[in-house]
């Protein structure tokens, strides 16, 4: 029984890419900058002491993460016999986004540009907000801005709640993204707004519209729920799921993969909301999964919840959750199973802002018959995607070199 398991570890980046600078990221390390931070006893909040990932470690994590930056994280060393293959892999893609990681995970980089909303304040033209609203039948919207989505609500959250104007924001991604509370202006109704919006974006080469509701009765309280719906273009050509699907496998999405792929070439999605919750259903997808199938769960609480939010012992313990159940996913692989463990660009907590970093991705497998070892340096993420079409027996994807 042949299948692949992919566990996205959002935002989780090995150090800064050659091209980082032209993003304003130079230096920027999730990876390193979270292990120094515990190493120096700065990351106490919820957890204790160096950041310890004994299971990725051994894998190896740490050496991967050496080859990417030259040095050793702070508080682990060499492992001197992994269990894995481990690399690290640069972005062939423009953007440092979520859907451009995850399309070029699969085979598909994206070599064009994104529009960006790019004024830091009034981001949106006119007559697209007018038409969205119209359309809508609103009156008015507040935002217009760049802003981290949980300060926004702080800001904006109670206004919002008393006029019925829906909260209008983006980032340096290729965003568009609305708040909106759940029971007061309501769920289905910033779904709604969202797919207007969507088909309004149609002309600006936007990757995302991004519903994201919240709840609670004043400032202090409010809290963005699990309800976010990603609304994400089309990816430019097939990916490797698109593939797997035609060859008659079968591809499960866990969590926000299949709003990511815009539902193309899912056969099934699981929804699932925070990490423990992502991690039980994917190891319960994984015991259901049959020959030829991928289980793919992305684990959005690492960016959004802690890499955005600049929360250091948050990722830490994260992180640390995350290693510590690693055990159990591994224990259901058989001799054939191929385990990728990545991530779709960085955000290092401890980095000025709140946007996303430019830097390698992890590139960390077992199984397969794969050789425990290093894999070096990939040229691109579609290393992944090339490796996945070839355990498939697929055809080859346009981009990538396999690893197996
Ligand atoms: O600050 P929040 O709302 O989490 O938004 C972040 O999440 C978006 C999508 O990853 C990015 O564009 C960034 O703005
Ligand atoms: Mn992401
Ligand atoms: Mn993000």
């Amino acid at each position: 029984m042949k299948r692949t398991i992919v566990l996205m570890m959002d935002s989780f980046g090995l150090g800064a890419t050659e091209d980082a600078p032209k993003f304003g990221d130079t230096g920027a390390n999730t990876f390193g900058s979270i292990a120094k931070a515990c190493f120096e006893g700065r990351a106490n909040e919820g957890r204790e002491g160096p950041l310890k990932l004994p299971n990725l470690a051994k894998l190896g994590l740490a050496n991967a993460a050496f080859e990417s930056t030259g040095e050793w994280p702070a508080g682990f060393e060499r492992e001197q016999a992994p269990s894995g293959a481990f690399g690290h892999a640069a972005e062939l893609s423009s953007g440092k986004d979520t859907p451009s990681g995850h399309w070029e995970m699969a085979g598909v980089p994206v070599l064009f540009d994104w529009g960006y909303f790019e004024d830091k304040q009034n981001s949106f033209p006119k007559e697209l907000t007018d038409r969205i609203l119209e359309r809508a039948g609103l009156d008015g919207y507040l935002g217009n801005c760049h802003s981290s989505g949980t300060v926004i609500l702080e800001k904006l959250g109670e206004e919002h709640m008393k006029t019925g104007q829906p909260i209008f924001y983006t980032s340096v991604d290729s965003v568009f993204q609305i708040a909106a509370h759940e029971e007061t202006f309501g769920l289905e109704r910033l779904y709604e707004l969202c797919a207007i919006a969507r088909e309004e974006l149609a002309d600006y080469n936007i990757g995302r519209v991004i519903a994201r509701p919240f709840v609670g009765a004043d400032a202090k309280s409010f809290e963005r729920t699990g309800n976010r719906k990603d609304l994400a273009v089309e990816p430019p050509s097939a990916t490797v799921l698109d593939k797997l699907k035609d060859a008659g496998g079968e591809v499960i999405s866990v969590g926000k993969i299949a709003d990511i792929y815009a539902n193309c070439g899912i056969t099934k999605a699981v929804k699932a909301s925070g990490l423990e919750k992502l991690f039980d259903t994917t190891l319960e997808q994984i015991k259901q999964a049959g020959d030829r199938s991928l289980v793919f769960t992305n684990f959005v609480d690492f960016d959004s919840h802690y890499g955005h939010r600049r929360d250091v012992p948050g990722y830490a313990k994260a992180l640390e959750y995350f290693d510590d159940r690693l055990p159990e996913l591994l224990a259901l692989l058989g001799p054939e199973d191929l385990l990728i463990i990545t991530a779709d660009h960085g955000c290092d907590p401890t980095f000025p802002g709140s946007d996303h970093t430019r830097e390698h991705v992890p590139v960390i497998c077992t199984g397969a018959g794969l050789e425990p070892g290093s894999l070096g340096r990939r040229e691109s993420f579609a290393d992944m995607g090339q490796s996945i079409a070839k355990h498939f027996e697929l055809e080859p994807m346009q981009y990538g070199t396999a690893f197996i």
